[in-house]
């Protein structure tokens, strides 16, 4: 297989053609993050937004331009594989120094699959795992990847202000040293009465992380053995002066701020890779393809994502089966219990009261990646031809794909290695959480005696209500908002995933319901008033949602203006008006001073 000789001009033309395309890709991307920086000094909240989201396309029309240069220049699709092998082993070469090189690899594989025939790539040409080693790689720029501060306990104040100051914020604080007093006493009550040891130092990383109304300092104490990983938010306040609005300690509140239900993060990398080791020092179990996601670099959590995924198949041996929970009408999910995602497929066919079709659900899907998912919407992988072994399917699973959703659907031998694969069409792949009405069974089922159970639902009703209401605030009508269709996480949040009837708020009419006029019309059973497409009654909610008497009770405790039109509409009017909501991935109680 391996070339004895680099003799093709024109593999090394077509290396050259993609590694300029992918540079110009990630020169793109880094000064679009970049740019997040001065958005951020002159709150302009909206443009933050369109950026966020017009960012998420660059790649896609990066390769797409890629692959018409080398299709027009080289003709490329049409070379054999004597030269496509030579094209490989030269973008190796001109990997070697570079700083993206596992981006550059995975760009290199977009374009490869985009251009040649299945068959023809069969991993020979692509990057199956990484060929150039991300360790080490150095910053020839003046900006280190991090910067690291030696600070005493006497000097530990002046030394947060310098750090603070060197990343050179275009805009003034309202009382820096006020809030540098704040950080210092967090910081000190987080290390305690210990010795400072030799090593003890501050270390942040040099890119402060953009999204929304927010800007954060990534760093890290360290001390001895002991590492206290923390992020400091910088926000406007009420006269849009900046202020340090809390100190976040330790892997859950890293967790939570780099959570997978919320937009990706702008910020300004040359060597990201040194991003991600340091942010997975701060959160070690949290993996690669996640951290990259939440970097913006959507493309290479995918291609690390499907490495995962391979790799945990051949380190385990149950099988996929049929999600717990209630089936969906319009989405088929399944799930491998040793794997913590669920795969999402859409049906081919669906009950007439689900009036929508593949392209509208796959809209639906789209618009809330695109979305701030303000930790409340989770995000997902979309994959086509996604192939596993059908060894390790239930029979169950494949007999719903077969009656549900054959469209998707092929089960051959693709690789010709005697080993029959499933191979699915279209897939979303996302986190899988505990279903909030499976959540709500249990502790139901523990009695109403059980006080922890008890509390349990307290918590939660508490949570949900709080999820819709993240989501109001965020222009997201959730459209379906029975339990079935929220999960809860590790932390305890209440997180929604059923995407296919949501709707921009603004786009919603939110109307009291109509006094009956007539007795007739009062006794009908049936709805007698006129209801258009995008109307919502929300004082209809409660049924659905509040037979449990617990629940009730918790909910209209803390919830109870969810069921009134004018909550919504109130809403919807902010909004309209131009206001963009503070989202905080923190709970109050962790904010300096709540009321600013
Ligand atoms: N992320 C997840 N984690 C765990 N279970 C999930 C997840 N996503 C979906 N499920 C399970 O799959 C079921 C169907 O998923 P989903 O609600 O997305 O489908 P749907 O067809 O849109 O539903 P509906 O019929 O309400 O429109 C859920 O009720 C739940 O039991």
């Amino acid at each position: 297989m391996f070339p004895q000789r680099l003799d093709s001009p024109l593999a090394y033309e077509i290396a050259k053609a993609m590694m300029d395309g992918f540079n110009r890709h990630y020169r793109l991307f880094r000064s679009e993050s970049a740019r997040a920086k001065h958005r951020f000094e002159t709150a302009d909240w909206h443009g933050q937004q369109r950026a966020q989201r017009e960012r998420i396309e660059f790649y896609d029309l990066r390769v797409r331009e890629c692959s018409t240069r080398l299709e027009r220049e080289f003709k490329a699709g049409e070379q054999g594989m004597d030269v496509w092998q030579q094209v490989k082993l030269h973008y190796i070469g001109l990997l070697v120094d570079h700083h993206q090189p596992e981006l550059a690899e995975t760009f290199f594989n977009s374009v490869t699959t985009k251009m040649l025939h299945r068959s023809y790539f069969q991993n020979d040409f692509i990057f199956v795992r990484p060929a150039v080693s991300t360790e080490y790689i150095e910053n020839a720029e003046q900006r280190p990847t991090y910067r690291a501060y030696y600070p005493t306990r006497a000097t530990l104040g002046a030394v947060l202000l310098q750090l603070l100051q060197d990343f050179d914020l275009q805009r003034a604080f309202a009382d820096l040293p006020r809030d540098i007093a704040c950080v210092q006493a967090a910081l000190q009550q987080q290390l305690g009465e210990v010795t400072l040891r030799a090593n003890f130092q501050i270390q942040v990383l040099s890119g402060l992380f953009f999204r929304n109304k927010g800007a954060y300092v990534c760093g890290k104490l360290i001390n001895g053995f002991q590492e206290h990983p923390f992020a400091l938010p910088i926000l406007h306040d009420a006269e849009g002066r900046l202020v340090i609005d809390a100190a976040l300690f330790g892997e859950d509140d890293m967790l939570l701020l780099f959570s997978f239900a919320r937009a990706y993060f702008m910020v300004d990398m040359e060597i990201p890779s040194a991003y991600v080791q340091f942010l997975r020092s701060m959160m070690p179990r949290k993996p690669r393809n996640e951290i990259y996601n939440a970097l913006g670099l959507a493309k290479q959590g995918k291609t690390l994502f499907y490495r995962d995924l391979l790799q945990h198949q051949r380190h385990s041996s149950d099988k996929f089966r049929i999600a717990p929970g209630i089936k969906g009408m319009v989405m088929l999910v399944f799930d491998m219990p040793s794997f913590p995602y669920v795969f999402k497929l859409i049906k081919d066919y669906y009950p007439p009261q689900k009036d929508t079709s593949r392209e509208q659900i796959k809209a639906k899907y789209l618009l809330v990646k695109q979305h701030d998912r303000v930790g409340r919407m989770a995000d997902t992988l979309e994959y086509s031809g996604v192939a596993l072994p059908r060894a390790r399917f239930d029979d169950a699973v494949i007999a719903e794909i077969e009656k549900f959703a054959p469209s998707q659907l092929e089960i051959s031998d693709r690789d010709a290695d005697g080993q029959q694969e499933v191979v699915i069409q279209h897939v979303y792949i996302e986190r899988r959480m505990i279903p909030l009405n499976i959540y709500l069974q249990e502790a139901f089922d523990a009695g109403p005696d059980d006080r922890r159970a008890r509390a349990q639902i307290e918590r939660v009703v508490l949570e949900y209500g709080n999820a819709i209401k993240d989501l109001v605030a965020a222009n997201i009508f959730p459209g379906d908002m029975l339990w079935k269709n929220f999960g809860v996480t590790r932390h305890g949040k209440v997180v929604f995933y059923d995407y296919d009837e949501i709707e921009y708020l603004t786009d919603c009419n939110f109307r009291k319901l109509p006094q009956p006029r007539t007795e007739e019309e009062e006794m009908s059973g049936e709805i007698w008033y006129k209801v258009g497409p995008k109307d919502v009654f929300p004082e209809t909610f409660g049924p659905f949602l509040l037979g449990n008497p617990l629940v009730r009770e918790a909910f209209m405790r803390h919830h109870a203006e969810l069921l009134e039109p004018s909550f919504w509409q109130a809403h919807k009017e902010r909004i309209q008006a131009g206001y963009v909501h503070d989202v905080f991935p923190y709970e109050q109680d962790k904010r300096f001073n709540p009321g600013r």
